[in-house]
């Protein structure tokens, strides 16, 4: 539960969501299948099982171990995941082709998701009909029923998919068996009012049927998306640490978690102070970097070197929306260009060097003139041999 009293975003969202019905989310992890599709991004089973304990203390519901017909690997991996006694339930992911599925029965995971495209453009690519598609569903979808395992159908692209024909699908979905519905916007091409628009829509005639929507980041509408799909009504939002995914990635788990906490007091479920750890670890293992700006998880969020903010930096509610302590991580003020007398006064302090306030303009002239000289920060040594010389 959030301490709502480290979160300073003021009263103005309150007003604007009075009317919302209250929701939940949950989270359903794919960045060990969609994140994993990354270019470059590969994987080993112990690396995957190592990913999946991070993503279940992250608290999320559900994690799609992987796509088994993929590899031995992958079957391994999902394998070593579904055994390792984990809190989420674990998925797997198959097409609409019973040797797919035939491979998640195998394992014996008990949730699938199936797969198989409903827009014409991906239909012409395969070169398969909309009654074959129906067809391939309609059988893999009670194939896995029938052996006992709980489907969610995942009609990839179906944001660009004829409307009657997208419902004629998930109906026929639905009549084989499958027991869950994921809305696709495989493309990202949906805005967040045609999300909203969709989702409604599919809860019209859906009834109980809990609604999933899996989201990228094409237009940097992920966040947006999720957001408005679990306001419309949806249940899971499918997403990746960090984004990480195809082309602009995926949804991002964290980044939607921390604004449906903290802008729309919507209960996630997910443990922000572990995130920061997860990222970073993810990095480390997938070998790829993110801006310092980044949400939620960039190295800069609370890292200040600007100095009417450093003058501020007592109060964090005046220069921060919400606590670094929300994220488990510190706070800290960095000295260059940009600084102002405030910033080599906490400085100083926090790197124990004695300062006499009548030295404080000197240093900041000469701290402004190294930083630019070097195009970026001063180091703390730099600074230490600075307030030496002027002492
Ligand atoms: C297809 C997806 O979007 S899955 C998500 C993307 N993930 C990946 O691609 C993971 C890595 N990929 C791989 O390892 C391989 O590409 C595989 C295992 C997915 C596919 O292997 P391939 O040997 O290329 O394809 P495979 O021969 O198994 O299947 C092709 C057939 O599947 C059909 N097909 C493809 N996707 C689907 C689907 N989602 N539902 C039903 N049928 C499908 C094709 O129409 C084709 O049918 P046909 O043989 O009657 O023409
Ligand atoms: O086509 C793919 O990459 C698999 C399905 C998927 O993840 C998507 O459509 O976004």
């Amino acid at each position: 539960m959030i301490d709502r009293s480290k979160v300073w975003t003021g009263s103005l969202n309150e007003l604007a969501l009075a009317d919302h019905p209250k929701r939940t989310a949950g989270f359903y992890d794919t960045t060990l299948r969609d994140g994993e599709q990354a270019v470059g991004v590969v994987f080993d089973p112990e690396q995957k099982l190592e990913i999946a304990k991070l993503v279940d203390g992250l608290g999320v519901g559900r994690i799609e171990a992987g796509f088994p017909r993929v590899s031995e690997d992958d079957k391994e991996a999902i394998r070593a995941i579904a055994q390792a006694g984990l809190n989420a339930e674990i998925w797997g992911f198959a097409r609409a082709m019973i040797p797919d599925v035939e491979a998640v029965a195998e394992l014996d995971l008990k949730y699938c998701v199936i797969e198989a495209p409903i827009s014409d453009q991906k239909l012409s690519a395969l070169g398969v009909s909309r009654e074959k598609v129906l067809e391939r569903i309609r059988n893999a979808v009670k194939f896995g029923t029938e052996n006992g395992i709980h489907v969610a159908y995942f009609g990839v692209d179906s944001t660009r998919a004829d409307l009657d024909f997208f419902e004629t699908v998930y109906k026929t979905a639905l009549e084989a068996g499958a027991k869950e519905l994921a809305i696709v916007d495989t493309l990202a091409i949906a805005c967040p009012e045609a999300v909203t628009y969709l989702v409604k829509r599919v809860k019209s005639w859906a009834g109980d049927v809990p609604v999933h929507f899996h989201g990228h980041n094409d237009f940097g509408l992920g966040t947006a998306c999720a957001v408005a799909a679990i306001n419309a009504g949806a249940e899971w939002i499918h997403g990746t640490i960090d984004g990480i995914g195809e082309r602009a990635g995926n949804a991002n788990i964290p980044e939607i978690a921390l604004a449906l906490e903290l802008l729309y007091g919507i209960d996630t479920g997910i443990d922000l102070t572990r995130v920061r750890v997860a990222s970073e670890r993810l990095r480390e293992i997938a070998g790829y970097e993110l801006e310092p700006w980044k949400a939620v998880v960039g190295q800069n969020l609370f890292i200040r070197e600007t100095g009417a903010v450093a003058a501020q930096f007592h109060l964090p509610h005046a220069i921060e929306p919400y606590s670094s302590e929300l994220l488990d991580t510190s706070r800290g003020i960095r000295l260059g260009k940009k600084s102002g007398a405030a910033s080599i006064t906490i400085r100083a302090n926090d790197l124990g060097l004695e300062v006499a306030e009548e030295k404080v303009p000197v240093l900041l002239e000469e701290v402004k003139k190294l930083a630019i000289a070097k195009r970026g920060l001063i180091s703390d040594d730099e600074f230490a041999e600075i307030v030496e010389r002027n002492a």
